[in-house]
């Protein structure tokens, strides 16, 4: 079987064989996609209590301890936290973590070792902060279903074919957006990496909510948005790859308010909305376009993190949208490796605006800021 011509996250269609090339070039073998007939039931609701919220004391005294450097990304989102090693954190710094992630959306942990200790403490730390996700159709260790691999060897053609048809590489998304509950707290962990080049950019969409009028807020407020699986589904059985789980279509709101700090963010992708409820193709068309352009190009409210070896980055699904940049192609040779694995951990049902909370950009319980 060819290897997927698209470039989607989600997607991650079985090769045929790996070349001895790529087997060589690969750092990390044992992270390279797998295939396994296993078949997931679609996850039933569950309670989720966000670890964030058990914190009492908002210095963080179990997470930034001495020796602890915080440096942020942009003044509004992203932090690099150097002098923590992820697998030390007890439940308390767990807790921390939490609460730092929900407040900076995305952190750069640079050469932890939890990137060297397998696949089943990698799992296990994630399963702290939510229920396991299992993709539809995405390539996974073996034995380790709840991985999501992001792997490309240096295959030019494949992004060749892909921009005969696109004028970027660049995908913003949500992941799995089309889960009922979708994912929070999100870890990809890089294995190996491009020098230069290969960076992800993150968009905060609280930030971006806030930035529209309180007339279009308030309309926002009340729309819900069909997310889809089943686009990916079809796509990838029509190239005949493993589906592993049915399709699902989840009403979300366009606006959810997040549960830590309260916050109200756009909940909205290019990838897999087909529809808003309640309005006509035109309008949808218009308002998914203009909010779409909205969150590509506030640079002002945007983040973008460089990879360095053995980082790993933890960021929140529910206050960001995001998307890798694959811009380290090199025109004689094709990509440099680049190979990371993603860890969703699924969070609580998006919570609509209430009817009561006027479009100030808060939901109530805000917990102050790091
Ligand atoms: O490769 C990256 O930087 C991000 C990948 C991603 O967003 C995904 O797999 O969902
Ligand atoms: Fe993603």
């Amino acid at each position: 079987m060819a290897k997927d011509t698209e470039i989607s996250y989600d997607i991650n269609l079985p090769y045929t064989e790996l070349t001895e090339e790529t087997s060589k070039s690969t750092k990390y073998p044992d992270y390279l996609p797998t295939w396994e007939k296993i078949w997931f039931d679609t996850l039933p609701p569950f309670k989720f209590e966000d670890p964030a919220l058990r914190v009492k004391d908002t210095s963080l005294p179990n997470l930034l301890k001495a020796g602890t450097k915080v440096s942020h990304i942009q003044p509004g989102l992203g932090a690099i936290l150097e002098g923590v090693q992820l697998d030390q954190l007890d439940n308390a710094g767990r807790d921390e973590l939490a609460y730092f992630i929900s407040h900076r959306k995305v952190i750069v942990l640079p050469d932890q070792d939890l990137i060297d200790a397998g696949p089943a403490a990698q799992q296990g730390f994630m399963d702290y902060f939510g229920k396991r996700n299992y993709q539809p159709v995405s390539g996974t260790v073996k034995g380790h279903p709840g991985f999501h691999l992001i792997h490309r060897d240096g295959n030019k053609e494949e992004i060749a074919r892909f921009l005969e048809a696109k004028t970027t590489t660049t995908l913003w998304h949500q992941d799995v957006s089309y889960e009922i509950q979708p994912p929070g707290y999100v870890m990809l962990g890089l294995l190996q990496g491009p020098e230069v080049g290969g960076d992800t950019v993150f968009t905060a969409t609280d930030a971006a909510y806030k930035r529209l009028s309180p007339l279009l807020q308030s309309f926002l407020d009340k729309l819900q948005a069909v997310h889809t699986s089943s686009k990916m589904i079809n796509h990838v059985k029509a190239a005949g790859g493993l589906v592993r789980k049915d399709p699902i279509d989840t009403i979300h709101p366009l606006v959810r308010v997040h549960p830590v700090t309260g916050q109200k963010c756009l909940f909205i992708n290019g990838e897999f909305i087909t529809k808003i409820v309640g309005l006509k193709e035109p309008e949808q068309k218009v308002l998914v376009e203009f909010l779409l352009n909205h969150l590509m190009t506030g640079h002002d409210f945007q983040a973008r993190v460089k990879w360095s070896p053995r980082s790993i980055v933890l960021f929140d699904n529910r206050s960001l949208i995001h998307s890798a940049i694959v811009d380290y192609i090199d025109e004689d040779h094709g990509a440099k490796p680049r190979h990371i694995f993603r860890l969703c951990a699924m969070a609580e049902r998006p919570i609509p605006v209430q009817p009561e909370h006027t479009a100030n950009g808060s939901n109530g319980h805000t917990n102050g800021s790091n």
